[in-house]
């Protein structure tokens, strides 16, 4: 998949590798990100997808390359990348004292000089991103006092504050209802149309059929990246969950459901 070029691409790694206590868990993957769409990261439980996320945004010691838009992420200064790349983590902490409009703050400290207020862009981005994911109402109450999925969309509010070009999220639907789900899917089509590169590990697989792009992973390797039109993509993420799971065509979309075991008879 790799090619020698990193020009239109957000993100591209090339001999990748990373170790988590002593073991590798990730192989030597290629893999180029292209620039402005949404690619999904899926595969089976403990595949590697969120250790390659952490490796791509640099939160990871690694060997081999990565590049963030043409440019080696080692050579990036911090604020530059900062600005350049947002992420979302999963399970992420966050100072549970602070109220939802000062964490969503906090995206804009690489656009901020030091110790400086906020400025009216600042101020401006922070109303947009939690109205963007309908957190405003909820913008004075701490961090700590929120649902499991309210604080979900006030983090994620906190990383399109950033306004980055490129977007990681790792589980962004971790605790969202369908309905969110839903809104968050608008929320990444207004991100394309304004040339965001989205990148995402998603096990919602029905939802991550929305993407320009799947990679498909297993045991720490890439075993397809493509098209989601492409029909040998959807067979690749089948594949991967050993069949366990099947995709179907309904109403214009895509739709993953798992086979469920038959039921066996109760014996009287
Ligand atoms: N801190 C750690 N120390 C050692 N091994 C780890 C650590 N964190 C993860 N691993 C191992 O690394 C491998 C990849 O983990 P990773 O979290 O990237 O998988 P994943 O595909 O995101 O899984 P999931 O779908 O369950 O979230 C797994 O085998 C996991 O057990």
């Amino acid at each position: 998949m790799s090619t020698s070029t990193t020009s239109g691409m957000a993100l591209s790694a090339h001999g990748l590798s990373a170790s988590l206590g002593g073991r590798e868990v990730l192989h030597h993957i290629d893999l180029d990100i292209v620039q402005g769409q949404w690619t999904s990261i899926l595969g089976p439980n403990g595949a590697g997808k969120s250790t390659l996320l952490k490796a791509l945004a640099g939160l990871l010691p690694h060997s081999g390359r990565v590049s963030l838009l043409g440019a080696p992420l080692r050579s990036i200064p911090p604020r530059q990348r900062a600005r350049q790349l947002a992420w979302l983590g999963q399970n992420e902490a966050s100072a549970e004292d602070l109220s939802a409009w000062d964490v969503v703050m906090l995206g804009r400290l690489p656009h901020q000089a030091w110790l400086a207020p906020p400025n009216e862009k600042d101020l401006a981005a922070v109303e947009r991103s939690l109205r963007y994911t309908q957190a405003w109402d909820w913008r004075h109450r701490a961090l700590g006092q929120l649902s499991g999925g309210e604080r979900q969309r006030v983090l994620l509010a906190r990383a399109l504050a950033v306004e980055a070009q490129v977007l990681l999220m790792d589980e962004p639907l971790a605790n969202l209802d369908p309905p969110h789900q839903a809104d968050w899917l608008c929320v990444v089509e207004a991100l394309l149309m304004h040339g965001t590169t989205v990148v995402s590990v998603l096990h919602e697989i029905t939802i991550a059929l929305n993407a320009n792009r799947l990679v498909v992973m297993r045991e720490g390797r890439v075993t397809h990246h493509g098209a989601t039109e492409d029909a040998t993509t959807r067979d690749a993420v089948c594949e991967a969950f050993d069949n366990r799971i099947a995709i179907y065509p309904l109403n214009n979309q895509w739709v993953a459901l798992p086979h469920i075991p038959a039921k066996t008879p109760h014996a009287n």
